[in-house]
């Protein structure tokens, strides 16, 4: 062994491998001589001269120490011995060996350095066998350590996974009570909100008894119309009469009848009267409904016609002509009234429905920090055929949060956290999904599905138009996340991989693994490339062993991904649907993120699911393989419809394994994902049933609880697992990694 005596010419050496103390060096130092150090069982070892001194003459391993204590391993030859690399000498500090020390340093007082000695790039041996001996030590030390290493890593594990399940307790109970006081506080502002909807009711309800009264004074003008119409008729039909009457004596006076009847003439006399006196009520009578109608005194001469029009109008109301514009300003008054009071209540009603929607929409967010799943529904347009059909449309969004379906048995309607209807764009979808993107950059496990009947739209929604006119949530998702990673990159660090598979006839398929060639095989061959299996880590999150994950640095490289992904899909034509999805398409973009100031890890995952959609044979024309493909669609649909009812309902059991649909979406379905579906239906009559199904399924996933959380780990949790990932994979573990 040779070593560098440069900047330690004397004293006592200790000899350390990986930061432990191994052995202990003397310095005898002068040139000729030889050095003596300890080994960590007590053995001495003596080394040769200098190198630079052989020429000198002094024979190289000549024992000159023989009073140390222990054996001092005799040289055999003169080969140099091999370089130990990590040995290193330091100077020792404690004086334990100084009487040792001091024996050997006399001689080296007596003898100074040479200046060969003195120089940094001296070369000292030492002897083979001791060197064989301490090497054989320091393994066995190195042995020993990496034991204690192991033994240090495993207590490390223990404690790692104690401090986790603490941290976790821990950190539930802040998320609880933090979660608990936003619920209570939420809770006394929708109890505001009660009280503030309550009391509008009430002052509606006053407004409805005032609506009432003008309602009446409306039909009190009508009635009064409608009896100056019946006075005028009767007015001219006694005026009539009475001209008759008159006419008819003219002419018999005219023919000098000789004999006069007394009779017949008081006969005309009191009927002429009676015509005359029931011509002049009818005229007082329109007179009194005309001043009412109008609210101007009536203007008269006569005594008598005054006096019967002060009778019905009330006392006062022909001589002072204020008594009477008072009738008719009153109803004046009352019409503004009733004008102010429709306008109020259009106000009102426009204020309910307003703080009904906020009721909804208060009622949602404290329902989504339960963890319950959100449900957007999306009512798509009219589709050619079913326009072609002369179907009717029978789905109607009613507000932001509900939906109307006609049935023959009458109106039903569904509450979701959103409503879009047919002309809602892609973006209006997307802008309320993007909080769940930065939730998955968060470190959350997030899930966002489309859920649906064939042809509704879960594609379109999911991934857009072919043309790329309206990209859909997923190339949207994309963006968001290098849009999300870009603004933070001062703070974080990120790394984004994805991986992508479809569920086709019940088979995991990678899509990334190239099917060339196999477009147009049969089923069967598909998914032989490699063995893709449904698993979950400790804490739940769902992975996909045996697929090929993909590292992405942009948006472009994530698109052109999926685009390659894509290509390997299984869709075909039906009479339902012209690119109609075979198969289930999962797509899943894990973002880990580490935070530079702290050095704390996070790690999301984002998935993207666009289902293949229930069908009817009858109506989508499969047959063969095609019809195949339908039902293992509807078969692996059904078992996640068990897994909903299931889950809503609360059971004891939830039958996640039936399917490999229901695995793959076991975390996001009363799991740890934070989830958003997206029930897709079509607005047309001749999908009513199915439209009712889906809606049915949606209200249920509804109640469905998720418990999400952050995978986050702190600076000394990543290091830790680090270095258990380097010790199982057998890489070397740094002294400072630990
Ligand atoms: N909101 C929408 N606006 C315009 N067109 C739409 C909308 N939703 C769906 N479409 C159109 O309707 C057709 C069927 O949609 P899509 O393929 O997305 O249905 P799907 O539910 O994925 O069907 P499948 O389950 O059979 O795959 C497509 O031509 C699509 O472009």
């Amino acid at each position: 062994m040779y070593v560098n005596s440069s900047g330690a010419e004397r004293g006592t050496y200790s000899l350390t491998f990986l930061g432990k103390k191994v052995g202990r060096h003397h310095t005898v130092a002068p040139v000729g001589k030889q050095r003596a150090w300890e080994t960590t069982d007590g053995s001495t070892c003596t080394e040769g001269p200098l190198v630079s001194s052989r020429p000198r003459g002094v024979p190289v391993a000549a024992p000159v120490v023989g009073d140390l204590p222990g054996s001092v391993p005799e040289l055999k030859d003169e080969r140099p011995c091999p370089i130990i690399p990590n040995t290193q000498f330091h100077q020792c500090e404690d004086n334990a060996a100084g009487a040792s020390e001091s024996q050997l340093s006399d001689s080296s007082e007596a003898d100074p350095p040479t200046e060969a000695e003195r120089s940094p790039d001296v070369r000292m041996y030492i002897p083979y066998e001791s060197a064989e001996l301490c090497i054989t030590q320091i393994a066995d030390d190195m042995a020993a350590m990496k034991r204690r290493h192991l033994e240090m890593v495993q207590e490390l594990e223990e404690n790692l996974q104690i401090t986790a399940r603490e941290n976790q307790e821990w950190s539930m109970q802040k998320i609880r009570s933090h979660y608990q006081n936003k619920l209570n506080a939420l809770r006394s502002i929708l109890d505001l909100y009660q009280g503030k909807v309550e009391k509008k009711n009430t002052d509606w309800e006053k407004r409805v008894a005032a609506h009432a009264i003008c309602s009446a004074v409306a039909e009190t003008r009508a009635l009064l119309n409608r009896m100056i119409e019946q006075n005028w008729v009767a007015l001219v039909e006694a005026r009539d009469k009475l001209n008759h009457l008159q006419m008819t004596r003219k002419d018999s006076n005219d023919r000098v009848e000789e004999t006069t009847d007394q009779e017949r003439s008081y006969e005309y006399e009191s009927s002429l009267s009676l015509l005359q006196e029931r011509v002049r009520e009818y005229e007082v009578s329109q007179m009194a409904l005309d001043s009412i109608k109008t609210g101007e005194s009536p203007v008269t001469n006569d005594c008598d016609v005054a006096s019967e029009l002060e009778d019905i109008l009330g006392h006062g109301t022909i001589r002072t002509t204020e008594g009477v514009k008072s009738v008719g300003q009153q109803l004046l008054l009352m019409q503004d009234q009733l004008k102010q009071i429709q306008g109020e209540n259009k106000k009102i009603i426009e204020s309910y429905t307003s703080e009904r929607a906020m009721r909804k929409k208060f009622y949602n967010m404290v329902e989504v920090m339960k963890g319950k799943i959100r449900v957007f529904c999306r009512i798509r347009p009219a589709s050619g055929t079913e326009a072609a059909q002369g179907g009717a449309v029978v789905v109607d969004k009613i507000d932001e949060y509900s939906v109307k379906v006609e049935t023959p048995r009458g109106p039903r309607e569904f509450q979701f956290d959103k409503v879009f209807c047919a002309d809602a764009s892609q973006e209006d979808l997307f802008h309320d999904t993007n909080r769940l993107i930065q939730s998955a950059i968060d470190g959350y496990n997030v899930c966002i599905f489309a859920y649906g009947q064939t042809g509704s739209g879960k594609t379109f929604t999911m991934v857009g138009d072919k043309e790329l006119k309206s990209p859909g949530i997923m190339p949207r998702s994309f963006h968001a996340i290098f849009d999300i990673i870009g603004e933070n990159s001062t703070k974080f660090d990120f790394k984004v991989s994805a991986y992508m598979l479809e569920l086709y006839n019940d088979r995991l398929q990678d899509l990334f693994v190239s099917l060339a060639g196999e477009a147009h095989a049969q089923p069967q061959s598909h998914g032989q490339a490699r063995r893709v299996e449904i698993k979950r880590n400790r804490k739940g999150v769902v992975f996909a062993q045996g697929a090929e994950t993909k590292e992405a640095s942009s948006a472009q490289e994530l698109y052109a991904l999926f685009l390659q992904a894509s290509a390997n899909r299984h869709i075909s034509a039906t009479k339902m649907n012209v690119e109609s999805s075979r198969s289930h398409l999962i797509v899943g973009i894990m973002v880990e993120s580490r935070n530079l100031t702290n050095g704390s890890v996070s790690t999301g995952k984002l998935s993207l699911v666009d289902l293949a959609g229930s069908e009817r044979a009858a109506k989508t024309g499969a047959k063969d393989h095609q019809l195949k493909e339908a039902n293992s669609i509807n078969k692996s649909l059904s078992a996640l419809g068990d897994v909903i009812s299931a889950l809503s309902a609360e059971l004891p059991h939830v039958p996640y394994r039936n399917s490999k649909l229901t695995q793959v979406m076991q975390d996001s379905l009363g799991g740890n994902a934070k989830t958003l579906m997206i029930v897709n239906i079509s607005p047309s009559d001749c999908n009513l049933d199915e439209t009712l199904t889906s809606l049915i399924y949606a209200t249920r996933v509804k109640a469905i609880t998720n418990n999400a959380q952050k995978n986050l780990e702190s600076k000394e949790i990543a290091q830790l697992k680090e270095v258990i990932r380097k010790l199982r994979s057998g890489e070397t573990v740094e002294e400072e990694d630990v």
